[in-house]
């Protein structure tokens, strides 16, 4: 016998496709499991703000394929501060709810371990971001399919630069992470991957590229994670111009383009899968724990784990970029 009533589901952070999935799945496992879901309206936003709506069967009907979140989301400075969550708590006590599901990145999941312990309130997290980068899960809901929009628009600047011998930089998000550009690079053949996790100086990049052309490529594309060490995707490629006119460098920066559209297949699942698995283990008395996926297999992350840790970005494939650029050893 589960002893939850009611509980809240909110989405926060960046938008990741797929959001809609895990509300979704979270809402019709209440009702398969007869208990009450709220929604919360633009994250710890509606939470501070008291702003609720509540949902059964057919509020999340055919919300299944959408982008964005039904829910919206912000990022909410108020929460960051003990008044905020207080008042916070106050509209969680009013709605007298007996846990929450957060479905947002590392911020969203910060927020939810210190709001959870101050209160004891069971707070559990689904990871949702396009970043990919939370410890404790192989993937994160949104990312696979920010993923396949970054490879689908390499592939049509890929058309232009061959067509007029140009090299381009472009830049896509990921934050501190550099999971988005290294497999969108392999996935779009990118000669050059500028990540976060890497020291890649700028003689490093110049060397590349001269290797590059010195074997007959007159056309290269640079995919640089936002959060790469060597500065501004502008500034690199205005000084490579100088230096190589002859490159005729550009610049595409793909921006919130990412962050749209409707989630893949595997979005879908990963999400239908985790909201549920979030709503059992809110039944079965968990507290403070993000569920993830690792080989196929939910797991349970304390949210300490999940953020103290950093999620490695994947070597091999760092050195596939290389290899499979065109040139010899
Ligand atoms: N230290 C903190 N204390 C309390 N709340 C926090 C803290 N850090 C983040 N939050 C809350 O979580 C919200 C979401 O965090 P953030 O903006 O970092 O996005 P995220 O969940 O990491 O998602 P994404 O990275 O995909 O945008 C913040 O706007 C804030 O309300
Ligand atoms: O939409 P905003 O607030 O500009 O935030 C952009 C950031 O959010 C993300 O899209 C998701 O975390 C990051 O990749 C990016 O750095
Ligand atoms: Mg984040």
């Amino acid at each position: 016998m589960n002893k939850l009533s009611k509980i809240g589901v909110l989405t926060s952070g960046g938008d990741a496709p797929g959001m809609n999935a895990a509300v979704r799945a979270v809402v019709r496992k209440c009702v398969y499991e007869n208990i009450k879901v709220t929604g919360i309206i633009k994250g710890y936003q509606g939470l501070v703000n008291g702003d609720f709506l509540p949902l059964n069967a057919g509020s999340v009907s055919g919300i299944l394929k959408d982008g964005g979140t039904m829910l919206k989301s912000a990022r909410c400075p108020e929460f960051r501060t003990p008044e905020g969550r207080a008042t916070a708590y106050e509209n969680f006590k009013k709605q007298k709810l007996d846990g929450l599901v957060v479905i947002g990145g590392d911020g969203t999941f910060t927020g939810a371990n210190i709001f959870g312990r101050e209160y004891n309130i069971p707070i559990i997290g689904v990871p949702g971001t396009i970043d990919n980068d939370l410890f404790g899960t192989d993937l994160t809901i949104g990312y696979d399919t920010a993923l396949n929009t970054v490879v689908d628009a390499v592939d049509k600047i890929r058309d232009t630069a061959t067509a007029h011998s140009r090299l381009f930089f472009i830049e896509v998000m990921g934050r501190d992470a550099g999971f988005i550009a290294l497999n969108a690079g392999v996935a779009s053949g990118a000669e050059v991957v500028l990540l976060p996790e890497k020291k890649t100086s700028y003689d490093d990049l110049k060397r590349f590229l001269e290797k590059q052309y010195s074997y007959s490529k007159d056309s290269s594309i640079v995919l640089v994670a936002e959060g790469k060490k060597m500065g501004n995707t502008f500034e690199i490629a205005q000084r490579v111009n100088e230096e190589h006119p002859e490159y005729d460098a550009r610049v595409t920066i793909l921006g919130h383009l990412q962050r749209g559209g409707s989630p893949t297949v595997a979005d879908r699942v990963l999400a239908s899968e985790l909201g549920v698995a979030a709503v059992e283990a809110l039944i079965d008395d968990q507290k403070s724990i993000m569920v993830g996926m690792v080989d196929g297999e939910i797991v349970h992350v304390p949210f300490n784990q999940a953020l103290k840790n950093k999620k490695g970005i994947n070597e091999r494939l760092f050195n596939l970029i290389n290899v499979l650029s065109g040139g010899k050893k």
